[in-house]
């Protein structure tokens, strides 16, 4: 994986004789203690320790500026942190580099002015057009303090993880399989969108692709032996809603596959979709070296319905266990691949999983549940965080199976972890709380099995969406909310009503901030049909990330004090956040024009 890194600039008092010689150590301190702050706490998705670079000098003017810009220049430096204690020369100092993401920490002192530097290379960014993030402590701290007060850690923590995602999705593909799925807008892959706002390549696959690799053989039979012994073992076949019904002529027709075969089918469907996106070194050893590449994607989808699952078993098993943290070779690293080739939504996956290196839910957002209609259908009250209601996330057959919640943290509780995280027994729970039903014939002529649980941990959870809007371009949407565990009779009559051998997650978001005034609202004005969901509070983390990429935020639920923009945003007007976010974002334009 592409490892971009944080660069951190040093930046100083110029003038010899006194003054500079001074400041020396303790600014490359200030320097040293920013990198170990990233260093301890970020990790790349592949779960390697995020790694970050210092200017060899301090930056007293242009031309140590100049030095440190080379040096950084051939090492993948995606974002710079200036750091300072004290006044330096704001335009001799600042970063004039258009391709990296800035911010600027100045030291909360009053014995030197760090702090006045810190607005005085504000404004020259912002009169630069070179939007850039301002840090600065609350409170004031003594010269000699090596603390970073934990406001000041949050914003370079932020400010890093958002600009390590950027420099992650960076040059790496988006791999459609197949086209547009049942006509959904989001599965219309917009080009301009993956090149000008992430950077990232559009590539087209046709699913006889898939076919042509199942058919000549073109994976790894020793691993398909070994995937296939363990999809026995752990798999476990779930209820199947066919048995017994009696199917008109072309349904009955349209299984292609034999029932007994269909799970060989599958595996190597999920095998050979994973090695499209990533490659295998193994396919060039069987002399198949083009396959053997893969298309660099970092993510992706599969369009299915219904070119393919009209005759052949669908990819509910491909498609979970890409999303999960863990295959038959064990823990592994998550790739966010979308259901329905909703390429907007495999985006608000890949967002979700950059922001916390967890597995990205994906689901359809069927139904709001008022606590009156849950009263009515099943006579009782809803409690808890469902207490103003509840929307029902069900994807049609496929979701990472982390989102059984059946992982646990340190107090016994269920959760998602990141995948470097994940223990057997985390693995062995995710597996035990999941059986694979039969796909539902009517939906899915050609059969397949649907990934079928519940998520059974009340979890602080964010779901996600990326829209397209004509008029304005990109735009998220962010809702911070619970996973609620429902009584199991309510549970059992609300999913019964629905597909009930598909994963089911019910959704409480927290009501009463920003957008968010009701939970009806929140599905009302959902985007789309589908929304990408991860564990953990992190609204915060994915306005700082759209921020960076210029896509405005549409609808969120974060709380002001945790909204973290860049400092020339407030330029354009500071009233009313959401109308700034929106004329900033459409001023400074994609990232990559
Ligand atoms: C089986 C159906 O076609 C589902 O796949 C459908 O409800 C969707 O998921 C639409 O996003
Ligand atoms: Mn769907």
């Amino acid at each position: 994986m592409n490892h971009p890194k944080i660069g951190i600039r040093p930046t100083i008092d110029g003038r010899w004789g006194g003054v500079r010689e001074s400041l020396e150590e303790q600014t490359m301190n200030m320097a040293k203690r920013a990198a170990k702050l990233i260093e301890d706490n970020l990790r790349y998705p592949d779960g390697e320790k995020v790694e970050v670079v210092i200017s060899p000098t301090t930056i007293g003017g242009g031309a140590e500026a100049a030095v440190c810009e080379e040096f950084f220049a051939n090492q993948n430096v995606i974002g710079t942190l200036t750091v300072t204690p004290c006044w330096c020369y704001g335009t001799e100092t600042m970063d004039l580099n258009p391709n990296t993401i800035k911010a600027v920490w100045g030291f909360n002192g009053t014995e030197r002015p760090g702090a006045v530097y810190l607005a005085a290379v504000m404004a020259a960014y912002a009169q630069r057009g070179l939007p850039a993030f301002s840090i600065y402590g609350t409170e004031v701290q003594d010269k000699d303090d090596e603390s970073i007060t934990p406001d000041v850690a949050k914003k370079i923590l932020d400010f890093a993880r958002g600009a390590v995602s950027v420099g992650i999705m960076k040059n790496q593909s988006y791999v459609n399989i197949g086209a547009v799925s049942m006509g959904i807008a989001g599965s219309v892959v917009n080009v301009d969108f993956l090149q000008k706002y992430l950077g990232m390549r559009t590539e087209w696959v046709d699913m006889t692709e898939v076919l042509r690799r199942i058919t000549l053989g073109i994976y790894d039979p020793e691993e398909f032996e070994r995937a296939f012994a363990w999809v026995k073992e752990y798999c476990k076949e779930g209820m199947d809603i066919n048995a017994g019904k009696d199917f008109p002529e072309i349904i009955k027709r349209s299984r292609y596959i034999k029932d007994d075969e269909q799970w060989a089918f599958c595996v190597k469907h999920a095998m050979v979709v994973r090695d499209i996106l990533e490659g295998n070194p193994k396919l060039a050893e069987l002399g198949w070296h083009e396959e053997s590449l893969g298309r660099n994607g970092i993510s992706g989808g599969f369009q299915g319905q219904r070119m393919w699952t009209d005759w052949l078993p669908n990819a509910d098993f491909t498609e979970a266990v890409m999303a999960s943290g863990f295959n038959w070779n064990g823990k592994k690293m998550p790739t966010p691949f979308a259901t329905e080739n909703d390429t907007l939504n495999g985006v608000a996956m890949m967002f979700g999983w950059l922001s916390t290196g967890k597995a990205p839910i994906f689901s359809d957002v069927r139904t709001y549940w008022s606590p009156d209609a849950v009263k009515r259908v099943s006579g009782k009250e809803l409690g808890g965080y469902a207490k103003n209601g509840i929307i029902h996330l069900i994807n049609s057959g496929a979701s990472c199976l982390d989102a059984s919640a059946a992982a646990k943290d340190e107090n016994g509780n269920g959760t998602m972890k990141e995948w470097w995280n994940l223990t057997d027994e985390d693995i062995k729970a995710c597996c035990e709380a999941t059986d694979w039903c039969r796909a539902d014939y009517e939906y899915f002529r050609g059969g397949g099995f649907s990934s079928h649980f519940k998520t059974s941990a009340e979890m602080p959870v964010t779901m996600i969406r990326v829209n397209i809007v004509e008029g304005v371009g990109p735009t998220l949407q962010v809702i911070e909310g619970h996973t609620c565990v429902l009584d199991e009779d309510v549970h059992r009559i609300l999913d019964e009503r629905t597909s009930k051998t598909w994963p089911t997650t019910w959704f409480a978001p927290k009501i009463g901030v920003g957008a968010a005034d009701s939970v009806y609202n929140v599905m009302a004005k959902w985007g789309a049909n589908h929304g990408a969901t991860v564990e953990g509070h992190v609204g915060d983390r994915l306005l700082t990330l759209a921020s960076m990429l210029r896509i405005p935020v549409a609808f969120h639920n974060v709380e002001e004090e945790r909204i973290f923009r860049p400092h020339s945003f407030n330029g354009f007007g500071t009233a009313d956040l959401e109308g700034q976010d929106y004329r900033a974002c459409a001023y400074y334009g994609p990232l990559y024009k």
